[in-house]
């Protein structure tokens, strides 16, 4: 599929992919490089130029998959539009007829586990950024979608709120939902997908592959303006055969040295 932009810009060319039931997807590229147009073409926002996508082996467009496809946008102010956080969680819900009491129960659990229950009075545009991200998150979780696209889903997030929100992921990854999340940070990267899709600056697709194995390929990294995760360069630079990918295995690591 390609798409380009009203101005003329064109941001994905020839981009072409399957995505399996229950993966975990990363696209990971630098600044530019299209991953949220991506995330906004794979979540039905905008529509392709040319080519399709295809959900869960059918022609039905996202539009009409509202309660199996939710989508974190880059930008979740623009998503969040109700006079209170609460109205706005409850909404998604509200469009697919989940009877009300259901609605509630289901938006109080998401606030309790991200943290936003003394927010759910509040208008969203009186929410940091952070906050805003993790109300537009809880939005998008709020249907129980069988696909989530996050575009950046722990930007502006700090470590306590990032852990809960990284944990929910992994729960519902856990019952079976497709995950394809959008991040320019590789350090990330590993708490987040098994799959790496690398995109270097043109949007070409570079390397797709496990994890473990395109994230500590740091020339293939470099050529797309990307390192390798911290701990990864630190062990690598050391001279280290075995490259971790996280801090938590790096830790394993050395403790096994230390012993
Ligand atoms: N609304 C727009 N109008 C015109 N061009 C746009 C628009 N939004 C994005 N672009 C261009 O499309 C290309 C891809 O942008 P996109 O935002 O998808 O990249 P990205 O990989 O998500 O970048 P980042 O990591 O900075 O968020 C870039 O060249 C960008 O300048």
């Amino acid at each position: 599929m390609s798409y380009s932009y009203p101005d003329g810009t064109s941001a994905i060319e020839a981009f072409d992919l399957t995505i399996e039931v229950g993966e975990r997807v990363a696209l990971v590229g630098p600044n530019g490089a299209g991953k949220s147009t991506l995330i906004q073409l794979l979540g039905g926002l905008i529509d392709p130029d040319s080519g399709s996508i295809a959900y869960f082996e059918s022609e039905t467009p996202a539009d009409d998959l509202r309660d199996r496809i939710a989508v974190l946008p880059q930008q979740p102010d623009e998503y969040l539009f109700n006079s209170t956080v609460r109205d706005d969680l409850e909404y998604g819900p509200a469009q697919l007829s989940i009877p009300k009491a259901q609605a509630r129960d289901r938006v109080d659990a998401l606030a309790e586990r991200l943290e936003l229950t003394g927010l759910l009075d509040q208008p969203p545009f009186r929410l940091s950024g952070g906050e805003q991200r993790r109300a537009a998150l809880a939005s998008a979780v709020a249907v129980d979608p069988d696909l989530l696209l996050l575009d950046e889903p722990v930007a502006d997030i700090d470590p306590a709120y990032r852990e809960r929100i990284l944990s929910l992921l992994e729960e519902r990854s856990e019952d079976g939902d497709t995950q394809i999340v959008s991040t320019p940070n590789v350090d990330l990267v590993p708490h987040l997908a098994d799959r790496v899709v690398l995109l270097d600056a043109t949007g070409d697709v570079v390397a797709d592959g496990p994890t473990e194995e395109i994230l500590t390929d740091s020339s293939l990294l470099e050529r797309c303006g990307l390192a390798a995760p911290t701990v990864t360069e630190l062990f690598e630079t050391a001279g280290a055969e075995e490259l971790p990918l996280t801090v938590a295995e790096g830790a394993a690591r050395l403790s096994d040295l230390l012993e």
